[in-house]
């Protein structure tokens, strides 16, 4: 299935975003109030349970199936040496992940959730945005739809990531151009890059912005001109999922960027997901900051694959298992406070 037909379709579907099931969270704020423990004890995991229980729509939130899609891309402006890596990684990559050898296996194993790898057409690296549009109109929403396609409605909570050797590049770009600043301030080390790589990077965000800026109309054309396939994927999967009402979980800094150009056209974009981590990439706690998201976690992670969100991942569960599985005052017959 196809999710969106055209650009106009997921501009439609971007400005008609459904909202929770106030009366699913309600009923679990009751329930949460009954649980044999002090009012708000368990902090945050009650918020967390609240939020799942709004998205699914059930008193009793699950996290049965919890899928986590990585999408990879290969991009044209690595050629200029902005990462610290050469591009034949990410598929080199791609091939660990289907063997099992990345950090993501290990981790979606940890802590049982289903892995996905979308790879989006990698020996067809994006053009240069120094020089042009990234995409075609057809292939960013071949990528969207790639995106979209990850999701389904009896997912209890998506996890997304991504791969693609130079992409810290264009996300550096995507939140330069929406939320301001210079190119320095969102341009991070990315892979692990020399001061000299450092420049190099910097200066492709700075021509990227002086070709694009005034074109870059709505989410659609900034993720078209400055993103890359696993970015527009992302961008998809996170539109798609708020359509089947499904909760999302997003990894890092790219990941993040890819839901900066949907937040300036709809701000209420991010009300199913939860940032997983503050990465270790220099941009993304004022990114995290401007689209208003608290992290779960801070670890100093800055991997990407959907990494942070997988380790998170576990904390969503703890936070369904005592939802769902404590006693009220009134089953364990224990007296209540005032
Ligand atoms: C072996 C390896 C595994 C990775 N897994 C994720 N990334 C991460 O690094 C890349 C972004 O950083 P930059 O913009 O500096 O290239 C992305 O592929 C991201 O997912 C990796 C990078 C490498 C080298
Ligand atoms: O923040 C991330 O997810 C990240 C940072 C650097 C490289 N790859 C991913």
């Amino acid at each position: 299935m196809t999710r969106f037909r055209d650009r106009a379709a997921f501009d439609r579907a971007l400005a008609a975003l459904p909202g929770p099931d106030m009366l699913a969270r309600e009923a679990a704020a009751s329930r949460q109030a009954s649980l044999t423990k002090p009012a708000g004890s368990l902090g945050r995991l009650e918020e967390i349970a609240l939020f799942m229980a709004g998205w699914q729509g059930r008193e009793r939130p699950r996290a049965e199936r919890i899928r986590a899609a990585l999408f990879a891309g290969n991009h044209g402006v690595a050629a200029r040496g902005v990462s610290a890596f050469p591009p034949e990684v990410t598929s080199q990559m791609v091939a660990n992940f289907h063997n099992g050898g990345a950090a993501i296996n290990a981790l979606a194993a940890a802590c049982g959730t289903e892995l996905m790898i979308v790879p989006i057409d990698l020996d067809r690296p994006t053009a240069d945005i120094c020089d042009g549009p990234a995409m075609a109109e057809a292939e960013c929403l071949a990528a969207i739809n790639a995106g979209a396609a990850a999701v389904r409605p009896d997912i209890d909570l998506l996890l997304l990531g991504e791969m693609g050797i130079g992409n810290t590049t264009p996300a550096a770009a995507i939140c330069a151009q929406v939320l301001g600043g210079e190119a320095k301030q969102w341009a991070g080390r990315g892979t692990g890059l020399d001061a000299r790589g450092l420049e190099r990077k910097q200066e492709a965000v700075r021509r990227a912005l002086a070709l694009h800026g005034e074109a870059c109309s709505g989410a659609f054309e900034t993720l078209r001109r400055l993103g890359g396939r696993e970015i527009a994927a992302i961008a998809g999967a996170v539109l798609a999922a708020r359509m089947d009402h499904v909760p999302v979980l997003l990894d890092g800094f790219i990941c993040g960027a890819a839901v900066v150009p949907l937040a300036r056209d709809n701000a209420e974009i991010t009300g199913h997901c939860l940032a997983a981590h503050c990465s270790a990439e220099a941009g993304h706690a004022r990114l995290l900051e401007a689209l208003g998201f608290d992290p779960l976690l801070r670890l100093d992670m800055r991997l990407g694959e959907a990494s942070g969100a997988a380790v998170a991942a576990q904390i969503v569960r703890s936070a369904l298992a005592a939802h769902a599985g404590m006693a009220t005052f009134a089953e364990a017959a224990v007296a209540g406070g005032l």
